[in-house]
Order: C-alpha cells, then structure tokens, then sequence
C-alpha cells in the first residue's frame, strides 16, 4: 500500500503540491491525472525520491519514502519509468533490462559485470528476455536501443522497470509522444502488467482517455490540488474535473 499523506512541495512561493493524499491499493492500477501544470510530475519526483517535500509523508508499507534515496526504492520493490527514458542508445534491449536487475545482484551494478557466476548471469538473461517476451518485446532483445520506433523504447523502459521484481510500478507520463497507435498499444499493455503480474500501477497521464479504459481508481489534480478521487466513472462525471480539463462549468 503506497499512502501520499498531506504532501506539501513549494517552489520559492510556488506552491506546486498543496497538502496532496492519495492511497494506492495493492495490485491495483492507480491513474494520477491533471491538466498542463497541476503537479503530477512533482508528485512523481516526491514518491520516487527525486523532491524532498516541504512538508508531508510518502509511506511504502511501513517504510517512510522521504527518507529514502532514490536509488535505494528498487531495493524497496519500487519501478520506475519516466517520461525522459534514461535507457543507454547504443545498448541492446537486454543489457538495458539487465541493468535494471543490478539491484537484485549482491554486490550491485559492479557484480554484475564482474563477479557473477555464469549461472546467474545466465538466471537474470534468462528473466529479462521473459520480461521482454511478456511485454510483446521478445524479438528485439539483440537490437540497440537507438534503432528502434519511440513506441518500443517506451516498452523497453518498462521492462527495465519491471527488472527489479517490483510490487509498485510508477509510470511518468507513458504516453507522452506517442502516436495514438502506440498509445492504445500501450495502454494494453499498462492493463496486462496489472492483470498478470499482480503489482501496483501508479501512472501519472496527462491523457485522461488513456486512464479511463484501465485505471481502477484515478485521482485528479488541478493547481497542486486533489480536485477528486475515484472510479474512472465518478472523476469522468465530475464537475469539477470537466471544468478543470476543459475550462467550462456544465
Ligand atoms: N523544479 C521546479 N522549479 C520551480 N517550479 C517548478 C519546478 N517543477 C515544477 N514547477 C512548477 O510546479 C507546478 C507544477 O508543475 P508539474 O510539472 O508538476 O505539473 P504537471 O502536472 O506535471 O504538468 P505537465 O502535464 O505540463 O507536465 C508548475 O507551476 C511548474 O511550473
């Protein structure tokens, strides 16, 4: 259970998250939406690490997230993939996904060049490409990162996400320059990761008709504030949410 509680992020006099809280449900698939500026890329920053906030608390279970540092929540069981994909160009798809496994190595990202035994280089190659298969992936595991449409390398970022075995997967804006192609294909997959593995999604989307299909719950943010929290149905309905997306009362 992933609980944002009262989560307060200023900028200077900017009050970017205004005493923001949420709950994430175990294995649930948890839309944060918003329009252009209403915070929901602070509030990725604040769950994984990246912002410390002014006031307020992130809580994994029983472990506090603000305390924390970002390179630690893997260990944690928490994925991530960003909006930015920070995957290597010129490296194959599995060796992309295998650095993401690094933390489950003993010794860390060094052991995994150096110390593992054969067989358990042979254990995580065997994994990522499993990962790979699962997302629709399965045949590009040999092609650099760089050769490939944007829609894949967006899969290809999961998947690295997905190498850490987590419980809690966050998506920064997964969507963002795809084709609307791309978008449905992704949203398949976003459901599917959900529906057979069993672990937390939080996707942070601008795309309100992205969510809709696949989220369980969605909360909507506007000006760094929960404007409202609930079932697709409920936030589409909405007042206040239409007048915030589309800028009119009904
Ligand atoms: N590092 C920063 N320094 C100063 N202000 C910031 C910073 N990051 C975000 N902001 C401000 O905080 C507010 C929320 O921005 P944020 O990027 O979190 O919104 P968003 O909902 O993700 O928007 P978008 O959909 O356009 O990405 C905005 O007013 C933005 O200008």
């Amino acid at each position: 259970m992933l609980h944002v509680d009262k989560v307060t992020l200023r900028f200077g006099g900017l009050v970017a998250l205004d005493e923001v809280s949420f709950t994430v449900s175990p294995g649930s698939l948890h839309a944060l939406i918003g329009p252009n500026g209403a915070g929901k890329s602070s509030c990725f920053n604040v769950i994984s690490g990246l912002y410390r906030p002014t006031s307020g608390l992130v809580r994994l279970g029983d472990e506090d997230l603000t305390r924390v540092r970002p390179h630690r929540l893997a260990r944690l069981g928490v994925g991530r993939a960003f909006q930015n994909t920070a995957l290597s160009s010129h490296s194959t798809v599995l060796d992309n996904v295998l650095l993401g496994r690094h933390v489950l190595t003993r010794g860390g990202f060094l052991a995994c060049g150096l110390g593992l035994t054969r067989r358990e280089e042979r254990r995580h190659c065997a994994r990522a490409k499993e990962i790979c298969d699962f997302l629709g992936i399965g045949d590009t595991v040999d092609q650099s990162v760089g050769a490939l449409p944007y829609g894949v390398v967006k899969k290809v970022d999961i998947a690295r996400a997905l190498a850490v075995e987590p419980s809690l997967l966050l998506l920064d804006e997964p969507a963002a320059g795809l084709n609307p192609e791309e978008t449905a294909a992704l949203a398949a997959t976003i459901g599917q990761i959900r529906a057979d593995l069993g672990i937390a999604v939080l996707l942070v989307e601008h795309d309100m008709e992205l969510v809709m299909g696949i989220a369980d719950r969605v909360t909507v943010l506007d000006f760094g504030r929960v404007i409202a929290d609930g079932t697709p149905a409920e936030v589409q309905n909405d007042p206040g949410v239409i007048k915030a997306y589309l800028g009119v009362t009904t």
